[in-house]
This record gives structure tokens, sequence and C-alpha cells, in this order.
């Protein structure tokens, strides 16, 4: 152990021990609690030389697609971010909620460097694992951080300045961490402003995206500064009840928690009717009208959007309806479910039997592998019935934190416990009173919960925290799952009990390989993809090769992969040539899906150099190891100097070639 390193662990323990050496640090408290818990709570070695832990390429792909959202946008941020800061020896990073590296961005001066520490894409950082750091501590405190140097808890990572700040969802869960981390001489003082800002650009930007097919108020106390980075934005449905607020919204009107103003009609936040926000609006050519504010009497300026169309919902579906009534179909909402196929008879079946029951109040569970479309499914059945003009309400049952489910789901009242908000909050299932609920990921609900869930559906009355008084629940439960449920029971992971109440009936969702209207529906995806204004169409070749493809992701990795061609295209017709160049050749390369599997195997690209070929990968993968072999070829097989092309660490290029069975044509030159 160096010198240096000694006396870093010895800080550590006196810090964590010796509260005046906590307050010696001089760091803030954010920073010896995250020491304490480091060391007394997840037992880490200051001076731990363990390897970095990385996840599998898989997991790291399925975790990407997760937030595929976030990332489509963050990616455009991250290179801005990383712009501004060239030059100084940053790294930009985008970690998801468990603190894996999602997205890397590296200075070429700072990446071989910060290999080493495991500053990769799959590396885990988070608290657990690599001690106090900027990505990982700001998961746990949930607030812009920086952590400088020898605030780092292990002394393998007291090289590095990082700058981190979390991204938020919209509906206030934590998402993931941008983060930016440089060596520590070349460290800046802004750059905590400059990711903060950029992260504030990232939640408004998919914000705006993920409701852009809702009516969105965009809103400021300035009217300069309507459109800007610190505006507030609600999404509104066709009859003005809030569906949603960004972060802004929620601190420019004084609110702590989306779940105080979601469900609510907007003329109860504003002094304004809805057709009457949508009419001056229209009138003023867009331009921010004044609005008051209903509770401060505040004075804000406001725009309000008008929906993108073209959801398959027709043009128009989405105009607010003067003095629509608050319960009953909007006319023109009754195909949204129709809209969700385009010929193909398995979803034409769903469709047909959902309409049939779904006014029935049977329960619901939709299944089918992930990105399948359960959630576009179980929203559609809301919009075409009689709920639609209720609010629905998603919950994710995998991702609730332990600590949080009880206030989550059930609410609480005002005062209930340190830390609540004075006003009290609405749980999810009161927002979702009168609408549909949602519980997406049913099978991977904690068992616990399930109990209290099972209690709630039977007796349709929830007691929020801290009240003695029910409130009555009338809300219609669709849930889905990408698991076997039975096989969950037999297990004892999901309880039999919870499962007949929520299954009267259930739909699977076909993969997209197996859908027959394949090429209507890629056209449908980049239809929505488009700016609205300016369409884009797909030519011959490339819906060809698409519709060819087997989609391990499904409609929403063929969606992620149109947006990224679409945001970087260079005319409004897209082309084979508009494929990410990774990608081309193994679409190319890659068989058609009508053939059976045994024969894909076999058709799949042969390497022509670098030993056995490329059996069992998928597509993504098959053109992976194409333009790695060709790199390597370039390269006379120098490892190194492949590494250093494609900016990754030695240690990644050996899994990426083990991982794509790549061997030298001459074994022993490897090892
Ligand atoms: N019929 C459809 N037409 C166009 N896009 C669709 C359709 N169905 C689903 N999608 C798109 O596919 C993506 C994934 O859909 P969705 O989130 O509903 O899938 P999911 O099965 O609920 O996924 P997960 O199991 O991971 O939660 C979304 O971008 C959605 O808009």
């Amino acid at each position: 152990m160096s010198k240096f390193a000694v006396e870093h662990v010895k800080r550590v323990h006196s810090v964590v021990h010796d509260r005046m050496g906590a307050d010696c640090i001089g760091a803030g408290n954010r920073i010896t609690r995250s020491w304490i818990r480091c060391l007394n709570e997840y037992q880490l070695n200051p001076d731990s030389c363990a390897e970095p832990e990385v996840v599998a390429p898989i997991e790291l792909q399925e975790r990407q697609e997760r937030l595929a959202d976030v990332q489509a946008v963050a990616k455009v941020e991250m290179a801005n971010l990383y712009q501004q800061l060239a030059g100084s020896g940053y790294a930009i990073m985008l970690t998801d909620r468990e603190g894996v590296l999602l997205n890397y961005f590296g200075d070429p001066a700072f990446t071989h460097a910060a290999s080493k520490t495991g500053l990769m894409q799959g590396a885990v950082w988070s608290e657990r694992v690599q001690g106090t750091n900027g990505m990982g501590t700001c998961l746990v405190e949930r607030r812009p951080l920086t952590v400088h140097q020898d605030e780092h808890y292990l002394s393998r990572n007291i090289g590095l300045s990082c700058a981190a700040a979390p991204i938020f969802d919209h509906e206030g869960e934590l998402v993931g961490v941008l983060d930016a981390s440089g060596e520590s001489r070349l460290a800046q003082q802004h750059t905590l402003a400059l990711v903060s800002m950029s992260v504030q650009m990232i939640e408004n930007r998919v914000f705006l995206h993920q409701f852009r097919h809702d009516y969105i108020l965009r809103f400021h106390n300035r009217p300069e500064f309507v459109g800007t980075l610190s505006e507030g934005a609600i999404a509104l449905s066709v009859t003005g009840t809030v569906l949603a607020a960004s972060r802004a919204a929620l601190s420019l009107l004084g609110y702590t928690y989306p779940g105080e103003i979601v469900g609510r009609d907007v003329c109860e936040l504003f002094n304004i009717t809805f057709p009457g926000l949508v009419d001056s609006s229209t009138r003023r050519a867009f331009h921010p009208v004044p609005i008051f504010e209903v509770r401060s009497n505040a004075r804000f300026f406001a725009v309000v959007y008008q929906p993108v169309t073209g959801t398959g919902m027709g043009s128009g579906a989405r105009r607010p309806q003067r003095g629509a009534a608050r319960l009953g179909a909007p006319a023109a909402e009754a195909d949204a479910l129709d809209a969700l196929h385009h010929g193909d008879p398995t979803m034409r079946a769903n469709v047909e039997t959902a309409k049939r029951v779904m006014e029935r109040n049977v329960p619901i569970v939709l299944l089918g592998e992930t990105g399948t479309g359960k959630e576009r499914f179980a929203r559609a059945m809301h919009l075409s019935g009689s709920r639609a003009s209720r609010p629905f309400v998603a919950i994710n049952c995998a991702s609730i934190p332990e600590s949080l489910v009880e206030s989550e789901l059930f609410g609480y009242r005002a005062g209930a416990f340190t830390g609540a908000s004075k006003d009290g909050q609405r749980g999810k299932l009161l927002q979702a009173n009168g609408g549909t609920l949602f519980l997406d990921e049913i099978g991977d609900m904690p068992v616990a919960l399930q109990a209290r869930l099972l209690r709630v559906l039977e007796e349709r009355e929830v007691v929020p925290l801290g009240s003695e008084t029910p409130v009555k629940l009338d809300i219609r439960v669709v849930s889905a799952t990408h698991c076997d449920l039975t096989q969950k029971i037999d297990s004892g992971a999901f309880r039999e009990d919870l499962y007949y109440r929520l299954q009267g009936v259930a739909f699977t969702m076909p993969p997209l390989r197996e859908r027959q209207d394949r090429g209507a529906l890629i056209r449908q995806l980049v239809f929505e993809e488009s700016d609205a204004g300016s369409p884009v169409e797909v030519d011959d070749r490339l819906l060809d090769l698409l519709e060819r493809q087997r989609w391990p992701g499904n409609l929403r990795q063929l969606r992620h992969l149109l947006r990224t061609m679409i945001a970087l295209r260079e005319t409004d017709r897209l082309g084979v040539h508009d494929l990410p160049p990774e990608l081309r050749q193994g679409l190319a390369d890659a068989p058609p899906i009508a053939q059976p599997a045994a024969a894909q195997a076999t058709a799949a690209p042969a390497a022509v150099l670098g030993g056995k070929p490329a059996e069992g990968l998928n597509p993504f993968e098959c053109a992976e190891r194409e333009v790695l072999l060709q790199e390597l070829k370039r390269h006379q097989w120098n490892l190194s100097g492949v590494a250093r092309e494609l900016n990754i660490s030695r240690n990644t290029l050996y899994r990426k070639l083990q991982r794509l069975n790549i061997e030298h044509p001459d074994k022993s030159l490897f090892h």
C-alpha cells in the first residue's frame, strides 16, 4: 500500500469512528454519512483492490433498453456537455438507478486511466460496490453533488473528481444519474452547474417527448422564459385533466409531489378553463398569455401546445371539446384500440376481445415479452372506454423501493410522519380513482406488498397512512407481466389468491418477430417519431431489412433504433445508409425470421477470420463481431491498437472477443 493510501485508510477510519474526525473533513456531512454507510453497512474495505464489477453484455443491453427514452435524449446532451468540457479531461457518464454505467463519453486523455478504475460501460458504480463516489452517492442522496479526490471512499478512486446530478421521471421517480468525472487537477468549479443544467434539459425533453400526444401547458412567471430550460410543463388530457407535471412545474407552483396535482382539472390550478386556455393560446399565435394561479393568485405566462397527432387516433382526435363531459369516452378516441394493429390476426383477436370485456369490471392481465406493447394496450383500453377522461396511473411494481411502497401506493395524511409534506399526499391508488390502475411487472411485486394490495382490491377502499378514514376506491385494474405467474406461484414468490383476483381475462401480446403486420408497424413508428410538420419516409430496401429482423427487444428496440436514425438523418427518406454502421452489415447478413431456428444459426455470417462462426449471436452481436474482425485485421491483431481505436480498455476488448467467439488465427497469440 502506498503511503498516500495508508493515510487515506487511516483517515476514513478516524472519520467514521470519531466525530472530531468527521467534523475535520470539512466536506459537508454528505461525505461523512456516505463513509459511515460504506464502512458499517456495506462493510467495504477502503483499500479494496477488487476488480471492478461489470454486468454481462446482455444485461447491459436490457438496462439500456429499459431507459431508452432517457438514453436517446441523454446521448445528445452528453455530447453537448462533453463539448463544453472538452479538453479538461472529463468523461461524461449516464447510469441507471442501480448505478450501472449505461453510456460513456470519454476524453481520450482520460479514457485509458478511467478504464483501470472501472469507468466503462456496464460497470457498477453504486455506493455499495464502489464506495463514496459521484454516481453512487448521488443515487443515495438524490440530489446534485460533487465528490472530490480524497472524499472518495476507496483509495483507488482518489484520483477522481466527480460532479453528478440525479435524473427523475415525471412521476418523481429516480431513474438514473448524469455524471462528469475527470482527473482531479483539472476539476472545474462550474462542472456541477453544467451537469445539473444538462439534467434539467434531459428531463424537460423526455417529458415533452413522452407527452407529445397530449396537450402541453408550458409556463413561467416571466414570459421570455417560456420555452426555455427553466419553464414548467404540465401534460393535459383532452378534457383538461392534469396527466403529469415536470419538476420545474411543481417547483414553480409550490408543490412537492406530482400526486398533488395529477388527476385535477387545470381550472383547479389556474383561474381559466381548459378550452379558454387553448383558445387564447391559439389566438395569440402561441405567444405566452397571462394566467393566474388559484391559491396564490400569482401571475404566470403560458402557451398550450397541441398534441402531435398521428398515433392512429386520427388527426384532430384530441382537440379539446368545450364543456366535454368528464365521464364518457370522447368518440374520436374510441379507435385507440383498433390503432394497435394493422391486420395481425393475434392482435386483432386481442383487440376484439378487449372491446367486449373492458366495460364489464373484469380484471385483465397482459402477458408478453418486454417491449411488445402491454402498457400501450392498457392505455388504449383506457382511452377507448368510459373512463377515458379519468386518470390512467401506471405503477412499476418491480421498481418501487421497499421504504416508499407504503406512501407511494396508499398515500398519507398531512403530518403523518417526520418529513411528510404538510399537505399530505394522495397515493397512486387514489390518484387512479375513477380511472385505470396499471400494475406493470406484477410478477416482481414484493410478497409483503401483494398481501396489502389484495386486501385493498377485495375491500375496494384505501386508508392513507396516518388516517383512520377509509376512502372508497373505484378503479379498473389491468396488470402486466413478462414472467410465468404460475411458476412464481409454485415457487412461493406470488400469492395464488392475488393471481385469481387479478386475472379475469388474459391477453398475450405477440412478439414483433411473429407479427404479420410488421411493415405497417414500422411505418407507424416512423410516423410517430417524426417531428410534426416534417414526416419521414422509409425506402423499400430498408423496410425489407427491418421487417426481416428478429428484434429481441421488440417494438421498444425498433422504436429506439428508428428514433436514432431519424435524429441523425440526412434527408427525410431513410435508407439502408442511415443505419448505424455497426448494424448495417449485421442486419443485412442476418437470416430472415421466417427461417427455423436451426437454419438461422447456420445462416449467420460465418467469420472469414477469427475461428468459430458467429453461432447463437443475434444480428447486433453479429454486426459487432464483423466490425471487430475488420478492426483486428486492420491492426494486424494488435489488441492495444484496436482497444485504443475503439476507445475501450484492453480488458473490455478481451471480454468482447470472448463473448463474440473471436479467436486469433494463431490462438497462442491472444494469451
Ligand atoms: N401497436 C403499437 N404501435 C406502435 N408502437 C407501439 C405499439 N405497441 C407498443 N408500441 C411501442 O413499443 C414500445 C414498448 O411498448 P410498451 O411499453 O407498451 O411495452 P411493454 O410490453 O409494456 O414493455 P415492458 O414489458 O418492458 O414494460 C413503446 O415505445 C410503445 O409506444
